[in-house]
């Protein structure tokens, strides 16, 4: 079956049978001009978008279809967890080449049920247009999170430790581990890991939650273009310095293995890579011991990595003990 069989409105039946049932917030979904949703009076709305294309995102050949559509949904909730939020509600648009397989489609729809399912989120509509482009996937998600209380960019403070969730540079691993023919090197295991990064990253909503409803975190944002990047946009929107050590950057065994095998540095994985839709920020010292207990009570893990100083920009201590300014530089659209 071609698209040009079933038709703009058959390919919106065929994906909207791949979503699964929207909840009570939802009042009117997929069908009408608008959706009606009914959202907490005592709660702040967050709206995000972001784009994904075929060649720039992603290619055929590293990744396939359920995976796309899981990463391109946890790009836009991990922006809400970076806010402290709840990711609510989802419209996904879509440019298509005429000649693209629908059961291509198909599997993107169920990778966004997939992790739709996972964080309780409706998709409650979206937009199909024809393009002689290349795909296009656009993915706006709403969130919501207490009155006051979502996590910005600018509130980091002097004294304040700097904190990553989990693991950094696996992403940038697992892509130049799918463009090497080194991995083979690596045991069956070993590359599924490293895929998994870049294919299936998880956006770190609980994360997100216990920080927001810690009082202690100062600022935060997610780890989309690298850590350096994102490090500056926090120390540029609060005011401040930021000094990092090389030595506590949390870098996966298997990402270390890895780049080993590839003759690559993990460090530059981690600090400029970017894609990992982990989270970074910063806490008040005093907030620190609690926060970690509830991290590790729900399984998730937090590292200190440096402090806020007085100043501007970030700096970096290498392992040999020479401080260094970090570049600025990770993943921009148009430099990279
Ligand atoms: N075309 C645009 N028009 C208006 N605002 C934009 C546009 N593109 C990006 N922005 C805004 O600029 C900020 C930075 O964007 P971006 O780096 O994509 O954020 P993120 O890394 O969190 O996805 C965001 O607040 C975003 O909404
Ligand atoms: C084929 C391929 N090449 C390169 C990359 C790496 N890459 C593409 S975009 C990007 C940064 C994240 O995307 P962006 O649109 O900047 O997200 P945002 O910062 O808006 O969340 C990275 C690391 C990739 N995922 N796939
Ligand atoms: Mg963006
Ligand atoms: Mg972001
Ligand atoms: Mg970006």
């Amino acid at each position: 079956m071609k698209l040009q069989d079933v038709g703009e409105f058959g390919l919106i039946e065929l994906l909207r049978a791949k979503l699964q049932p929207v909840d009570q917030s939802v009042v009117v979904g997929i069908g009408d001009d608008a959706a009606v949703l009914s959202y907490d009076a005592a709660m702040n709305v967050l709206l995000t978008t972001d784009m994904l294309v075929e060649g720039i995102h992603f290619r055929e050949d590293t990744i396939d279809f359920q995976s796309l559509g899981w990463k391109s949904m946890a790009a836009s909730i991990s922006d809400i967890a970076a806010m402290g939020g709840i990711p609510k509600h989802a419209v996904i648009s879509l440019a298509i080449p005429p000649s693209y397989e629908i059961l291509k489609l198909e599997q993107l729809y169920e990778g966004i049920a997939e992790i739709g399912r996972l964080h309780h989120t409706c998709i409650i509509g979206g937009d199909i247009t024809k393009t002689n482009g290349p795909l296009v996937i656009s993915v706006t998600l709403t969130g919501q999170t207490e009155q006051g209380q979502a996590l910005l960019r600018s509130g980091a403070q002097v004294g304040d430790l700097v904190f990553v969730t989990n693991c950094i540079g696996g992403s940038a691993a697992g892509l130049a581990c799918l463009q090497s023919d080194r991995r083979t090197l690596l045991t069956p295991d070993q590359q599924i890991k490293l895929l998994h990064f870049h294919q299936r990253p998880q956006p770190q909503v609980q994360a997100g939650r216990i920080l927001a409803g810690s009082g202690f975190c100062s600022s935060c944002n997610d780890i989309s273009d690298g850590l350096a990047s994102e490090l500056h946009e926090i120390a540029s929107a609060s005011g401040v310095s930021i000094r990092i050590e090389e030595s506590r950057l949390p870098i996966d065994s298997s990402v270390r293995n890895f780049a080993r095998i590839d003759g690559s540095d993990p460090v530059n994985w981690a600090l400029y890579g970017g894609e990992d839709y982990q989270l970074t920020g910063t806490i008040n010292p005093l907030g620190y011991a609690s926060v970690l207990t509830e991290f590790q009570l729900h399984g998730l893990e937090m590292s200190i990595v440096g402090r806020v100083v007085q100043g501007t920009g970030v700096l970096l201590e290498r392992l040999s003990g020479e401080t260094i300014p970090l570049a600025a530089s990770g993943y921009n659209h148009f430099t990279t």
